[in-house]
């Protein structure tokens, strides 16, 4: 069993490179992080390690890989294809909601002619009273326009800025989430020998009590504050349980049990199946490269799959998207009067974009606001066009300060001296299909 499926610390993004390790050659090397950011000595020994396990770790490597690698950076091509088939891998499926389906896919066609927006609002069904408030809240759902006509939608004010405050004072308290993060750097041998850095960056795990019994107040208030400020469609599983003591520990979200249930019908809810909190540190230039959320081709699959991704920019760098934002590199940006690509065969305006170089959809979402795209089709199949990636942060720029509310007074202002490195901050919520 992977190292980490044992520690149970990092996030299940990297479980499933780890994963990949076995399957296709991966080498990940994973410390863990000290309390105080930016100084990085392993605290936690992860596992006893074997000679060569040592010796790989000196050339920062854990796994020596044996097979050429499955996972490259254009995934799901046809030779991974082909390996899918000779290796007979299973390709994960999941089951989408009625709701969850709408969400993606039901507007499409008539919110793109309605200049790409829809207001959705959600209702606070099973927040204690004390915490509800009497307003539904509103949030807009802004379609990311592509010629692919991927749903990517951007969730405006997720976060309002008192809550964005109380946020990132949250994710950067030392006590918890920091304390409990760990540094990741994967490398992936490529061809000719050489070794790419997959990813690089400061991951803490935004647990989900029933796997432990001692969740962090903070998380709940965290999961709380974000839930809230989700459109109900996609938040269904994982209804708000506020902060309540039940014998001492504090009660949370539902989540999902450990072992996949397979659904068969259309009435069960998207559990929330893991999340977390991602740093990228500005002075290690960090960055998370192209990857699917729930499926690796060639690889086994999960064992639960990721329906669809929330994922929530607390921090972003200042600077053009090209600084630190997400990329979607198999999504091409659908400019005022372009057409898209279903639409293209029906119209007999667009011009050929031959030979001119692929133009690249990267969005950096305000602090606040949030990306959420499924990584599986309308049938339920791997949607290989979710892939994404993290763009590095630009070496030397300064995190962006926080300027609203009351909460960032003297407390987040310390916060940020202790760890001025974090130049972005996103929180990753995965709902299981
Ligand atoms: O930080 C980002 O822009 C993307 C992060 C991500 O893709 C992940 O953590 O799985
Ligand atoms: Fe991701």
């Amino acid at each position: 069993m992977p190292v980490a499926l044992k520690n149970a610390i990092v996030t299940t993004t990297v479980l499933l490179y780890l994963f990949s390790v076995s399957a296709t050659g991966f080498a990940v090397l994973t410390l863990s992080m000290s309390s105080s950011a930016g100084k990085s000595s392993p605290r936690r020994s992860l596992k006893k390690k074997s000679v060569a396990d040592n010796m790989a770790l000196k050339i920062g490597l854990n796994v020596v890989p044996k097979k050429k690698s499955g996972y490259t950076h254009n995934v799901g091509n046809d030779a991974q294809t082909e390996t899918n088939k000779v290796r007979k891998v299973k390709v994960p499926t999941i089951t989408w909601t009625q709701n969850a389906k709408d969400f993606f896919w039901r507007d499409n066609e008539q919110s793109r002619e309605k200049a790409n927006l829809r207001n959705t609002s959600r209702t606070t069904t099973g927040v204690p009273a004390r915490q509800r408030g009497e307003r539904q809240v509103q949030v807009q759902v802004q379609a990311v326009a592509n010629k692919e006509e991927f749903p990517l939608y951007l969730l405006r004010n997720v976060l309002p800025p008192k809550s964005l405050a109380r946020a990132l004072s949250i994710v950067l308290d030392e006590d918890t989430a920091i304390s409990d993060a760990e540094e990741m750097e994967q490398h992936e041998r490529v061809s000719g020998g050489k070794v790419r850095t997959l990813r690089r960056s400061i991951v803490s795990r935004l647990k989900c009590t029933t796997e432990s019994s001692k969740s962090l107040p903070t998380h709940v208030q965290l999961l709380n504050m974000i839930v809230s400020g989700l459109p109900v469609e996609l938040v269904e599983g994982m209804p708000l349980s506020g902060s309540t003591k039940d014998n001492g520990n504090t009660s949370i979200h539902k989540c999902s049990n450990s072992e996949h249930v397979p659904t068969t019908t259309h009435n069960h809810s998207h559990q929330y199946e893991d999340g977390s909190i991602v740093y990228y540190r500005t002075a290690g230039n960090d960055f998370y490269d192209t990857h699917h959320d729930s499926y690796a081709p060639g690889d086994p699959p999960r064992q639960r799959q990721r329906a669809y991704t929330i994922l929530l920019y607390l921090r972003a760098p200042p600077g053009l998207p090209l600084m630190g934002g997400t990329e979607f590199p198999r999504l091409t940006p659908l400019r005022q009067g372009q057409t898209s690509e279903s639409k293209k065969g029906r119209t007999a305006t667009t011009t050929s974009t031959r030979n001119q170089p692929k133009e690249r959809l990267v969005v950096k979402p305000r602090p606040g606001d949030a990306l959420v795209w499924p990584n599986f089709d309308e049938d339920g199949n791997p949607h290989m066009h979710s892939v994404h990636r993290a763009l590095s942060i630009a070496p030397s720029t300064p995190p962006t300060t926080i300027s609203k509310g009351k909460l960032q007074a003297d407390e987040i202002a310390r916060k940020d001296k202790d760890n001025d490195l974090m130049g972005k901050i996103v929180v990753n919520l995965w709902f299981e299909g």
